[in-house]
């Protein structure tokens, strides 16, 4: 491997394991830090739709991050319980890298993402506990279950998060449920001499999807979790596979 795309892989280890940097976990779960000042979580907050982009002066209902869509309530209370008890159950193994041992722990089904070599590997078929999920979850996103061809669950321990990062370009949409913990969504778009600032709330039994502008031209983060979140990520495969 040459150097380049040696140190270029280990930023990409790095960002997706939160890069060892040290942030402050936010222990008060009914504020979001906004633009550097904190804001009450009120009822519109509530649902997991609303979106607040720093550069509008209305910190509430205004303009959406383009290609970013979520709904409340996906998820039964039932369900998520069930869904989290199975993820639990799964032989779940920390994000590695070389050096980099995350406290994120996951696994992969369909496909997962050998960042070794820098390309999708086989894994196990996807268990029949979760075929059900991915068909609703694919019935959100205006997609065939089929086209779902990965699913990646996650569990954030306390400390765990996930750096920023856009998902890897051979995978096409991104379509995430939450349980547990409500986290907050952290998005970035590079500008001149800057960034552009979004933050989508996720809350517990909610789905996300990400496609197009916020797929491609954003990044996204977790800030660490003060307690326990857990996450089940379906994704697509792009039509165009990176050369
Ligand atoms: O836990 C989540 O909802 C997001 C996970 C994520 O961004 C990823 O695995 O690429
Ligand atoms: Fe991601």
């Amino acid at each position: 491997m040459g150097r380049s795309v040696r140190s270029r892989s280990l930023a990409v280890a790095a960002s997706l394991d939160g890069g060892g940097s040290a942030r402050a976990v936010d222990r008060d779960r009914s504020r979001y830090r906004v633009r550097g000042r904190r804001v009450p979580r009120t009822g519109r907050f509530r649902g997991g739709t609303a979106l607040v982009t720093a550069p509008v002066g209305d910190l509430f209902g205004t303009p959406v991050v383009a290609g970013f869509a979520s709904a409340p309530d996906f998820l039964t209370v039932a369900e998520e319980r069930e869904l989290i008890a199975r993820i639990d159950a799964t032989a779940l193994e920390p994000f590695k890298f070389q050096r980099w041992l995350g406290k994120r722990l996951t696994t992969s089904f369909g496909s997962r993402y050998d960042f070794e070599r820098g390309r999708m590997a086989d894994a196990p078929p996807l268990p029949d506990w979760l075929a059900p999920f991915r068909a609703r979850a694919a019935g959100f996103a205006g997609l065939e279950a089929g086209e779902l061809m990965q699913a990646l669950l996650i569990r954030y321990d306390p400390g765990a998060g996930i750096g920023w990062h856009r998902d890897r370009p051979v995978y096409e949409h991104v379509v995430g449920i939450s349980l547990g913990e409500p986290a907050v969504l952290r998005l970035r778009r590079r500008k001149p001499g800057g960034f552009d600032r979004a933050e989508a709330a996720l809350e517990p039994r909610a789905i996300y999807h990400l496609s197009g502008e916020v797929r491609h031209e954003w990044e996204h983060s977790i800030v660490e979790m003060a307690r326990p979140r857990w996450s089940i990520t379906f994704r697509s495969l792009a039509a165009r596979q990176p050369a």
